[in-house]
């Protein structure tokens, strides 16, 4: 490993550490339960009937995350990809920075938090966050076997992200507009993030490897490459669990853009990853996302009333990037909440 390969996180965010002339470290402390572990629900795709679409529906509901085995995305080429991932996270900084990746744009590469302003903002790690619509005049994509793997990846994940968002609009009902809104997620719409979590020398526990958040898409497929590096972590019912890693399966977790849709059926859990002293973490995340010109309207039922205003997914992110950059922080559905008729003046 190249040692100059590791962004300049200590150097840039040392003084993160230290407030007032003291030491600071995350209040993790505070909701530290990282010390146990939850039992995801685990569905078996390759049984998938109506008990299996019952189980994802309330797994959605209750968890807002859940594990699928036999799932369709080919063990090998999982680990073709951790392999060409790792390469490309082994070449150095100013590399990374001043490459483009393959032939996906220069932004696509992203270190720390650049807004942050507290250690709670920060993010010790650094990723490839990859558009999948192929850029204009992009005709060479599968020239290198990591475009080729990536473009298989993403295919294969986008066919069961698909399938299983047609499993959850299904589950509330026959809605003609929901088919509509997830026909406009097509894998170019979607978005590969590639992960890397450099050991944090400050202490496991001591930074976030990604700071608290809610994805902004509507489902996100998970992988975690290795079985002995946990550090994912989700709020349930108020308190933080671990994860426990399971290369054999994948993740889903459902995003903003669901919980809105489905009107607060199907929830967009906060989850965050924390920082380790010594290994290093890899991770890859397939975010099903619909065009940005894609209306999400809310569905209403006749119990409950249209929680959210109609938005689209365009407008959704321009006003998460104008938090992030105005508050350091996503302030995400709570700005799309519509006002209850009471609190409305004539
Ligand atoms: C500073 C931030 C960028 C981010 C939202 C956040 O407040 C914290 C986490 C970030 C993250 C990580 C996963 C996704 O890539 C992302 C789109 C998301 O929903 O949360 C990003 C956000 C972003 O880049 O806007
Ligand atoms: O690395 C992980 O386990 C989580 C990644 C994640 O939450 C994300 O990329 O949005
Ligand atoms: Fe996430």
């Amino acid at each position: 490993m190249d040692d100059d390969s590791n962004p300049p996180l200590m150097a840039t965010y040392k003084h993160l550490f230290v407030v007032d002339g003291h030491p600071h470290c995350l209040d993790a402390a505070g909701d530290r339960d990282d010390n146990h572990e939850c039992a995801l629900p685990v569905i078996d795709l390759a049984l998938l009937d109506k008990v299996q679409s019952v189980d994802i529906v309330r797994a959605a509901s209750e968890w807002g995350f859940f594990q699928v085995t036999n799932h369709g995305v080919p063990q090998a080429l999982l680990r073709q990809l951790h392999d060409a991932q790792v390469a490309v996270f082994r070449r150095s900084f100013q590399h990374k920075v001043s490459e483009r990746l393959l032939d996906f744009s220069p932004e696509s590469y992203r270190w720390g938090t650049p807004t942050a302003t507290c250690l709670e903002q920060l993010s010790w790690s650094e990723a490839y966050h990859i558009p999948m619509a192929p850029a204009t005049g992009d005709k060479q994509r599968r020239t290198s076997s990591f475009s080729a793997v990536i473009e298989d990846v993403s295919t294969a994940m986008s066919e069961l992200a698909q399938k299983l968002a047609a499993i959850l609009t299904g589950g509330l009902g026959g809605d003609a507009k929901a088919d509509e809104t997830m026909h406009r997620c097509t894998r170019d719409t979607c978005f590969l993030r590639l992960n890397r979590y450099p050991p944090c020398a400050m202490g496991s526990g001591a930074a976030f490897g990604l700071c608290p958040h809610t994805d902004s898409d509507f489902l996100t497929i998970l992988h975690q490459h290795d079985d002995h590096v946990g550090g994912l972590q989700l709020l349930k019912g108020g308190r933080w669990v671990a994860v426990k890693p399971d290369p054999s399966a994948l993740i889903v977790n459902v995003g903003d853009l669901l919980q809105a849709w489905s009107n607060n059926v199907y929830r967009s859990v906060e989850h965050r990853v924390m920082a380790n002293a010594t290994v290093e973490r890899f991770s890859v995340a397939f975010f099903l996302c619909p065009s940005y010109d894609t209306v999400i309207r809310p569905r209403s039922s006749s119990s409950r009333h249209g929680l959210y205003r109609s938005f689209t997914f365009g407008e959704y992110r321009k006003q998460i990037r104008e938090d992030v950059r105005l508050t350091g922080r996503k302030l995400g559905l709570h700005r799309f909440r519509r006002l209850p008729p009471s609190s409305i003046s004539s």
